[in-house]
């Protein structure tokens, strides 16, 4: 599909000319209101399976001019949910080095700094994400708010590399290590609502589950994301800084977000 930003012409206001999702229902992200929460007590915690990879494993770090991807094995997966999801990658929105303040869902309207997906694919319908990313049960994406404060030594095992993936379609290589240590600690508590990719082509084909619990970073790390990262190519003349990649909220569209937690 055509090319599109966070701002400017091709900004979020014009995707729907060229990608006719993100201008229909079910959208996301979107802001958890207090008062459409609803306790669901059938909401299980949420189990991770073979999340903890060899260092022998290699995974690709790579910058595609949206955001900073890892790859996962599609050996990792969730249980839990109402089927089984295979991992297919991670990446992050963040907002800018002065304005550090970029989650893509908002609790309550309050901003985190940083927000992190982990996108999967109902593996027991179809056999690669691509066939499952149209789909109304095709994906399942955890989201994990990150905070600016204590240093975490887990984000390090990739943060470190960024500096090789500065431009736009830039790649290295790095070992694997435990994803699990990238989580918060309660996995049983979350938000659950059916929403969107937050990125074109924006299909309604995401199960979210939003970690009640943020992370943390430290600024220097933050940085590493707000301030190293470009949009462009290499080769290009003028460099753009990759710089505030998050959708603002979305209607409701008469959606209800359930929660596991009750107080
Ligand atoms: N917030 S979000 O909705 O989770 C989300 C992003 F924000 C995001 F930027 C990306 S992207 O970097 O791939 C650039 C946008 O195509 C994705 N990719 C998904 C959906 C698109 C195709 C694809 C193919 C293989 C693996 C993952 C994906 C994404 F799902
Ligand atoms: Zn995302």
């Amino acid at each position: 599909g055509g090319k599109w930003t966070y701002d400017g012409p091709d900004g979020e206001h014009h995707w729907s000319r060229n990608f006719p999702y993100c201008g229909g229902a079910f959208q996301s992200p979107i802001n958890f209101q207090p008062e459409l929460l609803r306790f669901d007590p059938n909401l299980l915690p949420i189990q991770l399976q073979d999340y903890n990879l060899s260092t022998k494993e290699q995974l690709t770090l790579s910058n595609n001019g949206h955001s900073v991807l890892l790859s996962l094995p599609s050996r990792m997966h969730l249980t839990g949910l109402p089927h089984r999801y295979s991992a297919a990658q991670l990446h992050f929105h963040w907002g800018s080095s002065n304005t550090p303040v970029g989650s893509e869902h908002t609790v309550d309207g309050k901003q985190f700094g940083a927000e992190m997906h982990l996108v999967h694919f109902n593996s027991a319908k179809y056999p690669n994400i691509s066939t499952a990313l149209d789909k109304s049960d095709g994906l399942a994406v955890l989201g994990v708010f990150i905070e600016v404060g204590e240093y975490n030594p887990a984000f390090d095992r990739f943060l470190k590399y960024v500096n090789g993936i500065k431009y736009n379609g830039q790649k290295v290589q790095v070992a694997g290590f435990n994803v699990r240590e990238l989580l918060p600690a309660r996995l049983d508590e979350y938000y659950r609502y059916d929403g969107s990719l937050t990125t074109p082509p924006c299909f309604p084909s995401v199960l979210w589950t939003v970690f009640r619990n943020p992370v943390s970073i430290s600024l220097r790390q933050y940085l590493a994301l707000a301030s190293a990262l470009f949009s462009s190519h290499a080769q290009e003349a003028a460099p753009m800084p990759l710089l505030g990649n998050y959708r603002k909220t979305q209607l409701m569209d008469n959606r209800v977000v359930l929660v596991s937690f009750q107080q």
